[in-house]
C-alpha cells in the first residue's frame, strides 16, 4: 500500500455556519489542510462571527459567490432546506467541485440531489458525522469535535471514487473514524439510535410542561429527568426537519416502541413482576454492553477486546487461605437447566466469567428472565422444557466450547432455528462431534467447512432417541446427546470410553429428572420435567489447579483453597500431583447440593517426573497446561500419553505449552497424544522470556505460575481471555504472592 500524499483542499466552501460545518472547517484549518475557506449563512451575525473567529476567510454576499471556484462544498443546513440550496448553487459550481453534506437523514438528501442534479450525479458524497451536541452555532465550533467519532458515508453506486476519496480524507484529516453504509440502512439505524430518542425526549418534556403542576415537577426534576431529556434542548428546526425527512423509518421504530411500551404498561398493571423484571434485566444488560448490540435484544457481535499482556516477575512463595471463582461447568449447566425448569432457581457461587455469561445471555436472548449475576447470585425464572422463544439473531458464544456444544443438543429439540457463532478460537474447534450424533437422532444441523462453527440447528424436526457410543472421552458431547434426549422420542443413552465429568447427570437428577447411570452408560427418556431447585456452585477445581501447581513448585508455600468442587470425575489434578510427590491435604470434605466439596491445603514439595496414568487424563483434561509447569519443575522426566484431546481446546495446548516451555529453557517435546518433558529438578530455575498464550486462558495462567520458579520475568502475550474462566485472577494471584503486572492496550 502506498502512503497517502499530504491532504490539502485549496478552496473550501461551507453553506450553513452551524456547529457541525464550522467544527469541520476549523478542524481542517487548525491541521493545515485548507487554503481559503468561504462561508455563507442566511444569518448575517453567524457569518460575521465565523469571520471574526477565523473559521472563514471571506463572507459571501450570496450562495453563488460562496461556491465559486470551490473544490469542496459542505452543505450543512437543516435537512428540509437542502433542496433549495442545491438549486441555487447548481449553476455556479466549478466543474470539478465535490459536494457533501452532514445531515442526519440520507434518503431525503439523496432524493434532493437526484432532483436537482439528475439521478446519476457522481460528485455528491452523502455523509453524516455521529457527533454534535445539544449546543449549536458558530461559537460552539470545536476543532476536535470529530476526533475518534464515527462518520458514516453512504456511497451510492454512481458516486465517483475520487470524490468519495476526497470526502473520506477530509474527515480522516480531522481524526474521525470513517465507516460506510447504504442509504436505507443508515436511515433505519439512525431512526432507532438517534431520531426516536430525540422524539421521546421532546415529547416527555412537553407532556410534563403541560401538566398544571409543572412548576412542582421541574423543581424536583433532577437525575433521571435531566439525563433523559438533555437532548430536548437541541435545535427544534433541525429536529422538525429530521422527523419529517425520515418519517417512514421513524414511524416504524416508534410503532415498535409503542407496542413494547404498552406491553410494559400491561405488565405493571397486572402486577406481573416477572415480566417487568425481564424487560428491566434485558435492558440493563443491553445498556451495559450496548456496543455489542446489533439486533433488538440479542448480542450478535463480539466486543473488540483489548490486548492484555502479563509481565510475571520472579517471586517467592504462595501463602494464604482463599476461594477461587465458581465452577465453570456447573455454572453453564445451572443456567441451562434452571431456564428449562418449572419455577424459580436460585444459584449462588455462579462464575461471572465470560464463558458462563455467554450461556446466560443466550437464554436471555431466548426470552428467559434471569436476574443478576450479583456477587455470584443468579435468579432464573424457568420457562419449562418447551418455553424458549426464538432469539432475534444468532447466539454469540464467544470463546466457550461448552456453551456451543451443550446448546447444540438443546436447540435440536426446539421448534425454531438457531445459529450459533463464536470468536476466532471457537470458530476453529470441531463441532462435527456434536453434529454427528444429533443428525443420527434426526436433527438437521449445518456446520461450516470442516465441521467448524458457525453451527445452525434447524428446529421443528422430530428427534428420536439413540444409543451413542462416544468416540472420544468428552463430557460436552455426552451432555449434548443427553440434553437432546430430553426432547427425543423414547430412550437416549450414551456410553463413554472413560469416565468424564458428570455434572449434567447429577444436575438433571437435582432438578428431579430421572437419569439412570450404569457403569459407563447414562440413560434417560423424554417426557419428564425439570423442577426448579437451588444450586450452590463450588469453587472451580480447574481454577484451583493453577494455585495447586504454584504452591507445589514455589518453596515455602502453604495455601488453603476453600470450598473446592471435588467431584471424582474432576479430581485428576490432585491424584496426579500426589503421584508426583505433591503435598496435598483434603480437609473438611462435605456434600453441597449433590456435589462433593472440600478445602484443600497445598504445601511446596519436591516433585518428581512420572508417566501420567492414562485413566487420569479425562479427569484432569483442563489441568494439563498447569501440570506441564509442574513437570518442568520436577526432578526427572514426565510423560503424558492419551491426551490428544488437548490439541482441540481453546488452543492446541500441547504445541503452545511446548513452545512456551522451550522459550523458558525447558527440554520438552510434543507427541501426537501428549508430551515428554525433562524437569529442571528441585533447584533448577526456568528462564525468562516472551511466551504467547494464543488467547488461551489456561495457558496464560499456567505461565503466570511458572514465574514463581523463573530466573527473570516472563512476558505472556494475549491474556484477555483469562476473563472467560477466572475473573479477578491477577488480584488473587498477587495477593497470594505472585508479581503480576498487566499491560492493556485498546483494540
Ligand atoms: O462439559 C464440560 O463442562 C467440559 C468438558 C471438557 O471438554 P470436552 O468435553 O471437550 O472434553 C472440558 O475441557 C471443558 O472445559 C468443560
Ligand atoms: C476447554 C475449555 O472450555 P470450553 O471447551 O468450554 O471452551 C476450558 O475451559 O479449558
Amino acid at each position: 500500500m502506498s502512503a497517502e500524499t499530504p491532504f490539502f483542499i485549496p478552496r473550501l466552501s461551507i453553506i450553513g455556519l452551524g456547529l457541525i460545518g464550522c467544527s469541520w472547517a476549523k478542524g481542517l484549518r487548525v491541521r493545515g489542510c485548507v487554503g481559503e475557506v468561504l462561508g455563507y449563512d442566511r444569518n448575517l451575525d453567524s457569518m460575521q462571527e465565523a469571520l471574526n473567529s477565523g473559521i472563514i476567510d471571506r463572507i459571501s454576499s450570496d450562495l453563488a459567490a460562496a461556491v465559486a471556484g470551490a473544490d469542496l462544498v459542505i452543505i450543512s443546513v437543516p435537512i428540509l432546506a437542502v433542496r433549495q440550496v442545491l438549486q441555487e448553487i447548481a449553476p455556479h459550481l466549478a466543474a470539478h467541485a465535490v459536494i457533501t453534506d452532514v445531515g442526519s437523514v440520507k434518503g431525503s438528501v439523496a432524493d434532493d440531489v437526484a432532483a436537482v442534479f439528475g439521478a446519476d450525479f457522481p460528485r455528491f458524497v452523502l455523509g453524516h458525522p455521529i457527533a454534535g451536541s445539544e449546543r449549536s452555532g458558530v461559537s460552539a465550533a470545536d476543532e476536535n469535535l470529530y476526533v475518534r467519532h464515527k462518520v458514516i458515508i453512504t456511497p451510492q453506486p454512481h458516486t465517483d471514487k475520487t470524490a468519495l476519496r476526497l470526502v473520506r480524507r477530509a474527515w480522516r484529516a480531522v481524526e474521525a473514524d470513517v465507516e460506510s453504509m447504504d442509504v436505507v440502512h443508515h436511515d433505519e439505524v439512525l431512526a432507532a439510535t438517534s431520531h426516536l430518542p430525540h422524539l421521546m425526549a421532546y415529547s416527555l418534556v412537553d407532556t410534563l410542561a403541560n401538566t398544571h403542576e409543572n412548576k412542582e415537577i421541574f423543581n424536583y426534576a433532577a437525575g433521571g429527568f435531566r439525563d433523559f431529556t438533555r437532548i430536548a434542548a437541541s435545535s427544534p428546526v433541525m429536529w422538525r426537519d429530521i422527523f419529517s425527512a425520515n418519517k417512514t423509518q421513524i414511524l416504524k421504530t416508534l410503532d415498535l416502541f409503542t407496542h413494547d411500551l404498552h406491553f410494559l404498561r400491561a405488565a405493571i398493571e397486572a402486577d406481573d413482576t416477572t415480566t417487568v423484571m425481564g424487560v428491566l434485566t434485558r435492558a440493563k444488560v443491553a445498556r451495559d454492553h450496548f456496543s455489542k448490540i446489533l439486533a433488538r435484544r440479542a448480542y450478535v457481535e463480539p466486543m473488540k477486546t483489548a490486548s492484555v499482556t502479563y509481565i510475571a516477575s520472579p517471586s517467592g512463595a504462595l501463602t494464604g487461605t482463599f476461594r477461587v471463582p465458581g465452577d465453570k461447568s456447573i455454572s453453564h449447566r445451572s443456567i441451562m437447566l434452571g431456564s428449562l425448569a418449572e419455577g424459580t432457581t436460585e444459584v449462588t457461587g455462579f462464575l461471572e466469567g465470560e464463558d458462563s455469561l455467554a450461556t446466560l445471555q443466550a437464554f436471555r436472548d431466548m426470552g428467559v428472565v434471569i436476574e443478576g449475576p450479583h456477587r455470584g447470585r443468579v435468579t432464573i425464572h424457568g420457562v419449562g422444557l418447551h418455553g424458549l422463544q426464538p432469539p432475534p439473531g444468532p447466539l454469540y458464544l464467544g470463546n466457550s466450547g461448552t456453551s456451543m456444544r451443550l446448546l447444540a443438543g438443546l436447540m435440536a429439540g426446539q421448534t425454531f432455528d438457531v445459529e450459533m457463532s463464536g470468536d476466532a478460537s471457537l470458530s476453529k474447534r470441531p463441532m462435527g462431534r456434536v453434529a454427528d450424533p444429533l443428525k443420527r437422532m434426526g436433527a438437521v444441523v449445518d456446520t461450516a467447512d470442516g465441521g467448524r462453527p458457525p453451527i445452525k440447528v434447524h428446529g421443528a424436526g422430530k428427534l428420536t432417541g439413540i444409543h451413542y457410543d462416544l468416540p472420544m472421552a468428552s463430557a460436552q458431547v455426552k451432555s449434548c446427546v443427553l440434553l437432546a434426549g430430553l426432547y427425543a422420542e423414547g430412550e437416549t443413552s450414551v456410553t463413554e470410553p472413560a469416565p468424564t465429568r458428570d455434572h449434567t447427570e447429577r444436575m438433571l437428577k437435582g432438578f428431579g429428572y430421572d437419569v439412570q447411570v450404569n457403569g459407563n452408560t447414562v440413560t434417560l427418556r423424554s417426557g419428564g420435567k425439570l423442577t426448579a431447585t437451588n444450586i450452590d456452585v463450588p469453587a472451580d477445581i480447574s481454577s484451583a489447579a493453577f494455585f495447586m501447581v504454584g504452591a507445589s513448585i514455589a518453596e515455602g508455600s502453604d495455601i488453603t483453597l476453600e470450598h473446592v468442587g471435588m467431584n471424582p470425575t474432576r479430581d485428576g489434578i490432585i491424584n496426579i500431583l500426589r503421584a508426583m510427590g505433591g503435598n496435598i491435604e483434603v480437609l473438611n470434605p462435605r456434600e453441597v447440593g449433590g456435589e462433593p466439596v472440600a478445602d484443600i491445603r497445598i504445601r511446596s514439595a519436591r516433585l518428581k517426573g512420572i508417566h501420567i496414568p492414562e485413566d487420569q487424563v479425562p479427569l484432569a483434561i483442563d489441568e494439563f497446561p498447569a501440570l506441564f509447569i509442574a513437570a518442568a519443575c520436577a526432578e526427572g522426566e514426565t510423560i503424558l500419553t492419551g491426551a490428544e484431546e488437548l490439541r482441540v481446546k481453546e488452543s492446541d495446548r500441547i504445541q503452545v505449552m511446548i513452545d512456551g516451555l522451550t522459550t523458558l529453557g525447558v527440554q520438552a517435546e510434543g507427541t501426537a497424544d501428549g508430551a515428554i518433558i525433562q524437569g529442571l529438578g528441585h533447584s533448577g530455575l526456568l528462564g525468562g522470556g516472551e511466551v504467547i498464550s494464543h488467547g488461551d486462558h489456561r495457558i496464560a495462567m499456567s505461565f503466570a505460575m511458572a514465574s514463581l520458579r523463573a530466573s527473570s520475568a516472563i512476558t505472556i502475550l494475549d491474556c484477555a481471555n483469562v476473563a472467560t474462566s477466572f475473573p479477578g485472577f491477577v488480584d488473587l494471584a498477587n495477593n497470594a504472592g505472585l508479581e503480576l503486572d498487566v499491560l492493556t492496550t485498546k483494540a
